[in-house]
């Protein structure tokens, strides 16, 4: 861990510089190396698991508002793109955001693109598809969230939006069905609500565990995260000036008590990757990670500025993306036939989302599909001609094109997670 910078700032010395730095605060953002313990016998779920321990982690080192999320094979192409996510956050309305996703764009991939790694169709027309809907799913990467969506609420004042679908539309006993469905699910913990009693601090350790700091973060991050109150038409603004109270400096028990929420055992008996956080037991957790917030009646933003946001690298030979989208595949079968399938989903995702990502969900295999059962033949000619008609990608003159080994399937790496109030946390 980096030395925690104090909260004055800290302009730089003329003496020790040729340049001169004494209008600029030179204060470094503070940066956490976090590795979470794992041991035999309990299952450290994966990426899911890694996120969960860095949104705790983060929760009681600096309790960010909103969070970054970038894999390891990603990195910032363009610093003001947290700008541009920060804008559709801090809007009017912009306090029933739960994520803005950015696309994900690649580089190292061969002009022909023969392996269909930009993924065109899915990037650059479902995705934008869906920002007209309720919004785009989660894709695991260059993902800025509301740290409070995380957790497992409901977006504020969500009584008064009504689902997005008409209501002559449904049998009356199925529209109150729906809302009744499963009540543990939906009565979620209304923070942004407000209204007394929906907020049972009393269920608090049994959802988010017995650190009592990272209870009391949740009430902070969810007022901090709130847009500024500086027109009437914002409810629920948070008043200016609230944010320039001094921070608590990092002392030893509060580091200890980071590491705590960290250990293997801390999500025992917790709803951790069941309601809260990042969802467990999916190969492809970022899709049923977003799809649940959605189901609470939260939108998203799908923010594609003019320089990338970020860039990545993608396996660029064959048998590493015929894993990575077999993989994607299994995700999407997994999810049809599990409670996530949107086709079930409550009464607060809006309609037309509820008819669209199933539909999604079939171009996704369309193109998935042929890619799996390229896996065992891949180096048939005419198996790799089909291959490549469904990925839209042309066939190579040369069929010999040299293929770089960047990535193999599951490539060790970690996640990072920046803390968007200056302070970084990675693991
Ligand atoms: O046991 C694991 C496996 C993976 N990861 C992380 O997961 C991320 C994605 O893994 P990668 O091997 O790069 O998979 P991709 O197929 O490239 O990932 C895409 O698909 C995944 C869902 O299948 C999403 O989670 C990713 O964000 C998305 O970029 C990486 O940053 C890894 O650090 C872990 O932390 N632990
Ligand atoms: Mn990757």
């Amino acid at each position: 861990m980096l030395k925690p910078p104090s909260d004055m700032p800290m302009y730089g010395n003329i003496e020790k510089s040729p340049l001169d730095f004494s209008e600029v605060d030179t204060r470094l953002p503070m940066l956490v190396y976090m590795s979470r313990e794992k041991r035999p016998g309990y299952d450290h779920n994966k990426k899911a698991g890694a996120m969960n321990a860095l949104v705790r982690a983060s929760a009681i080192m600096s309790n960010g508002p909103f969070i970054l999320n970038l894999d390891c094979d990603h990195y910032v192409y363009n610093s003001k793109a947290f700008r541009e996510g920060m804008c559709f956050m801090m809007d009017r309305g912009g306090d029933r955001l739960c994520y803005v996703q950015f696309p994900q764009r690649f580089e190292g991939i061969d002009p022909s693109d023969r392996y269909a790694n930009h993924n065109t169709v899915f990037f650059d027309i479902n995705m934008r598809a869906l920002d007209g809907l309720q919004g785009p799913v989660y894709v695991g990467t260059g993902c800025l969230f509301r740290r409070i969506a995380l957790y497992g609420f409901d977006p504020p004042r969500s009584k008064d939006h009504s689902p997005g679908f008409c209501g002559c539309c449904l049998p009356r006993g199925r529209k109150a069905s729906a809302s009744n469905a499963n009540p543990e699910e939906t009565m979620a913990l209304r923070m942004g609500d407000f209204d007394g009693d929906s907020m049972n601090l009393a269920t608090f350790p049994k959802k988010f565990g017995n650190s009592s700091f990272l209870i009391d973060s949740i009430p902070v991050a969810e007022f901090q995260g709130r847009p500024l109150a500086d027109h009437p038409s914002v409810k629920n603004g948070r008043p200016p000036g609230a944010l320039t109270i001094p921070r608590e400096i990092l002392d030893a028990s509060i580091v200890a008590e980071a590491i705590s929420v960290v250990s293997c055992w801390y999500e025992e008996k917790t709803e951790w990757g069941t309601r809260v956080g990042w969802i467990y037991g999916s190969v492809t957790e970022d899709v049923v990670t977003g799809y649940r917030m959605h189901n609470r009646g939260w939108k998203s933003v799908y923010c594609v500025t003019q320089r990338d946001a970020f860039r990545g690298t993608a396996p660029i030979n064959l048998t590493d993306r015929l894993h990575q989208v077999l993989r994607w595949a299994t995700g999407s079968v997994e999810i049809f036939f599990s409670r996530n399938n949107a086709l079930f989903a409550s009464s607060k995702m809006k309609g037309t989302t509820k008819d669209c990502i199933p539909q999604c969900w079939h171009i996704s295999l369309h193109i998935h599909l042929p890619h799996c059962l390229l896996l065992p033949s891949s180096t048939l000619p005419f198996l790799r001609a089909v291959h490549c008609a469904n990925t839209q990608c042309h066939l190579p003159d040369i069929p010999t094109y040299h293929h770089r080994h960047a990535l193999s399937p599951g490539h060790a790496g970690d996640q990072v997670v920046w803390n968007c109030t200056g302070r970084v946390v990675a693991k």
